[in-house]
């Protein structure tokens, strides 16, 4: 499938969670089998070389978690505060509609692991900033994020250059 066939399977609900948002919804990418297969593929060519891929939760997860699988590489959970049991890092960050915090175990990642972080989408950036912050507190090496959808107006790809962070993405929307 071409990345414009891709595009026309996410949905666009307009004004969620709240007033202003054009919420690109990848649930109707994710149900259509063919392109769920073709996403995972390009994230996995993208993020070839990666010894470990990271995903934040929850939709991180999708796609992070089949693209490791893909390449037979482990899978790190980055994850809402409040989920892990025990050696919990975690990091305050800002999104495009309001305030998170990201935690996870720094003893899932090999000092030195080249991890690469795979989202379903990168606006603000905060989000991928936050997990590359907390993959490099516990030792990773972090230098590329892929992601099915990136809104250019928000910056996130800037954000992340900052931070050393090369961003590749299959599709952008322009009007966030
Ligand atoms: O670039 P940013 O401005 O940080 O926004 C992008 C993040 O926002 C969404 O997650 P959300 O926090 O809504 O959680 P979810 O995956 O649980 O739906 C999305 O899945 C990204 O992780
Ligand atoms: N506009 C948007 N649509 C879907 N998920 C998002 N996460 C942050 N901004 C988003």
């Amino acid at each position: 499938m071409t990345p414009a066939e891709l595009k026309a399977l996410v949905r666009t609900i307009p004004d969620f969670p709240k007033a202003g948002i054009q919420f690109r919804d990848i649930t109707t990418l994710i149900g259509h089998g063919p392109g769920f297969a073709a996403t995972i593929e390009w994230l996995a060519r993208e993020i070839s070389g990666a010894e470990a891929i990271a995903g934040m939760e929850a939709r991180g997860f999708i796609f992070g978690a089949a693209v490791a699988a893909r390449l037979e590489l482990p899978f790190i959970p980055i994850r809402k505060p409040g989920k892990l049991p025990c050696c919990v890092i975690g990091v305050d960050y800002e999104l495009e509609y309001g305030v998170d915090r990201l935690e996870m175990d720094p003893q899932s990642i090999a000092q030195g692991q080249a991890v690469a972080i795979v989202d379903d989408l990168l606006a603000t950036g905060g989000t991928a900033a936050a997990a590359t912050e907390l993959l490099r507190n516990a030792g990773g090496l972090v230098t590329r994020a892929a992601f099915v959808i990136d809104l250019p107006e928000l910056g996130g790809r800037e954000k992340l250059a900052e931070r050393s962070v090369d961003v590749s993405a299959l599709m952008n929307f322009a009007g966030a």
